[in-house]
Parts: C-alpha cells; structure tokens; sequence
C-alpha cells in the first residue's frame, strides 16, 4: 500500500525469480517501486538474476508457493500491496507433456489459492485503496491453439489449448475472469505470445540455441523448423505489463505481441550468423552447419500470431524492439553472462533432454 512516508507503490509478484519476473522486478525497483517477490524457487527460479537488488530495501524475497494459503495471506496482511502480478507458473511445454500434474498444481491449484487470498484481502481494503487495487494475471496466446497460415489471436478468439501447459493457462484464465464475474474482483489478465532476452533459462529455444551454437554443439530444431512464433522482446512484455497495470479497464483481457512472426528455422539462422560474426568458431566452421532436425514436439502448434492492436489503441503501447533489434542485444547479453547461464544449468534440467 502507498507508504505514508513516501507515497512508494507497493507489489506483491509472484514467479519474480523466473525470467520475466526477474526482467520485471527489476524495472518496477528501478522505477521506484516496492516489490514483494514470492517465488517457490524450483529449476526455473534464480536469484542470480536479482542479486543487484540485494542490498536495497525496495525488495523483499520470500521463498514460497502461490498455493501457500497461510503465507500468501500473511504477506497480504504484513505487506498491504497495491496490487498483485501474477507470473508464477511452471511454463515449459515439453515438461508439461512429460509431467503434467505439476502444471495443474500450480497454474490452476496455485492460482486458485492466490485468487482467494487476494479476494479476501481486497474486501478488506476501503475506500481509494480498494478501488485502484488490481491482479494482473499474466498469461500466454498458447491458449488459443494453433492458426493456420492466415489471421491472428484477438481477444475474442476462443480458447482451444493443445498442450497440458496451455490447457493449465486456460484454467488459470477462466478462473481469474470467474473472480471478476463471480466476486467483482478488480482483475486484468494479458495474452502475451513468445518472449525472448536476458536471463531465459535455457531450455527454451533462444537461449537454448544461443548456449548451443556458442559450445559448437549441435543445434535441434523440431520438426521440419516451420513451425512460427510471434516474438516479442521481453523489456517490451515488461512495459506491456506496467501499462495494463496503471490504465487496463477492469475484468478486460489484453494480447501483447511484437507483430514478429518468425519460422523457428529463421530464428536459428539469425543467431548462427550473429555468433558467426561476433565470436566465430576456433574451427571455422558456420554455425549452420550445425543444425540438427530432430523428431517433432508431439501435438506441436504450427503458428501463433498475435493482435495487439487493443492495448496498442486503448492505452498507447509500443514495443521498443524490433526482432532484428532485440535479438542482437539478447546474442550480447548471452555473450556477456556466460557465468550465468553456466550458474542456472548447474544441477538443472539437463539440456541433451531437450535436444532430443
Ligand atoms: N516465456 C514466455 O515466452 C511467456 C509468454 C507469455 C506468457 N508467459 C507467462 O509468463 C509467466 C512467466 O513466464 P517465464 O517464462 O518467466 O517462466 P519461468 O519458468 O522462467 O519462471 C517461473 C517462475 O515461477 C516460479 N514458480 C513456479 N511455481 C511456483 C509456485 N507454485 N509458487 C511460486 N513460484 C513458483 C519459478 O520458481 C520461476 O521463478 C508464466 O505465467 C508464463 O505462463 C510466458
């Protein structure tokens, strides 16, 4: 809650050691904000990525689930946060159709008890405080299914997920728009399509490839790598995010993309010959030579594509980045924090999984 002394905003985010939690608590402390960041800490969590935060009273870390009822509340009770986002969620599709409990435990079960919590803590705010409190719900255009090679996800699409993780999404979504209807609850939710930056673990494709092609390993790609992804900067979900949370209209939801539909194939061509120039191998080899086509991700989307024009014209935002743009930084970024990753793969999720 606005501290009396200083006026300073005060956020509850969840998932804030992940990797667009990170991004984002790192711009709202930089832009004078208070964060409460409650993160379980599995595989995908990492406090690396926070430790410039370490010594500033701005943020406050607590280790723990979204489904902790008991903790969620005393952190409500404790803190009195202005508002609650929500990104804690276990995000990975492959893992989700090795083990899809997980997924519902924690994106439905989870968001469920973070729902109710929040529920009970904002009928219990008065006056202007209960007014301006929100949950953002941050979420993905993986629930809408898969678009053949016309059109683009609106907010009117209908939900048909395909994978246990979109399907995991989809409920969290439903029930974030039930607390709405049901409890009047001051809900927001965003439909972001695939992100990409600093600190991704590198299970994912970019950081993955960018990991691989730096080792001279080989570089999977699903399928025949046509396969299309609409990619947006992750600085740009993060202002998307901020955006929606000062100005979105209750209840509403709101897509966030880049207007960047690439063929996964593309993207792995375009890293290769950024690390071709930047740091080639002792060999000499290209890096596309070191592409590897491997069996496809079963019931795999074949293309995402997102309408962002109603957050674009209802509340003014832009992505800063292009592709060409956010993916240079992001090869430098990757380039620059080789300890990092090394640090985060330690003891993890082992990458020859994901090259199979
Ligand atoms: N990565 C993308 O491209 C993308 C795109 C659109 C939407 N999203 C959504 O954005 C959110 C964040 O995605 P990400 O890529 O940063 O994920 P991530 O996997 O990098 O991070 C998830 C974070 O949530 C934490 N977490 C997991 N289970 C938890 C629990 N039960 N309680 C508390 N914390 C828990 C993890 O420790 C981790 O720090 C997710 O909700 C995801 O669905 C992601």
């Amino acid at each position: 809650m606005n501290s009396p002394s200083t006026g300073t905003k005060t956020l509850l985010v969840t998932g804030g050691a992940g990797f667009i939690g990170a991004n984002f608590v790192l711009q709202a402390v930089a832009d004078g904000l208070h964060v409460i960041n409650l993160d379980k800490l599995t595989y995908a969590g990492n406090l690396d990525t926070l430790s410039s935060l370490k010594e500033t009273s701005a943020h406050t870390f607590v280790q723990g689930d979204i489904g902790d009822r008991e903790l969620v509340a005393k952190l409500l009770a404790e803190h009195r946060p202005d508002a609650i986002v929500n990104f804690a969620a276990e995000s990975h599709v492959d893992r989700s159709i090795d083990g899809p409990a997980e997924f519902v435990q924690t994106n439905v079960v989870g968001t469920l008890g973070l729902l109710e919590c929040a529920r009970d803590y904002w009928r219990g705010l008065e006056g202007a405080t209960r007014d301006a409190f929100r949950f953002l719900h941050v979420s993905t255009d993986e629930v809408y299914g898969s678009l053949g090679a016309e059109g683009k996800f609106t907010e009117q699409t209908p939900y048909a997920p395909n994978s246990p993780y979109s399907a995991s999404k989809a409920a969290s979504d439903h029930l974030v728009r039930a607390f709405q209807h049901t409890y009047g609850m001051p809900t927001l939710t965003t439909n972001c399509s695939n992100n990409y930056g600093p600190y991704q673990f590198p299970e994912k494709l970019i950081p993955l490839i960018i990991q691989k092609a730096l080792a001279g390993e080989p570089l999977p790609v699903y399928g025949d790598g046509k396969n299309i992804r609409d990619w947006l900067f992750v600085g740009d979900h993060c202002s998307a995010i901020s955006r929606v949370l000062e100005a979105g209209r209750i209840g509403e939801t709101y897509n966030v993309g880049g207007n960047a539909e690439r063929e996964n194939i593309a993207v792995v061509k375009t890293i290769c010959a950024l690390l071709d120039q930047r740091r080639p191998l002792a060999d000499g080899r290209s890096r596309e030579s070191l592409i590897t086509y491997v069996k496809d991700r079963p019931g795999h989307d074949r293309r995402y594509a997102i309408d962002s024009s109603k957050l674009q014209n209802e509340l003014g935002w832009r992505p800063s980045q292009t592709f060409e743009t956010g993916i240079g930084q992001t090869v430098d970024w990757y380039l620059a924090n080789q300890p990092w990753s090394q640090r985060v793969l330690d003891g993890s999720y082992r990458m020859e999984r994901l090259g199979s």
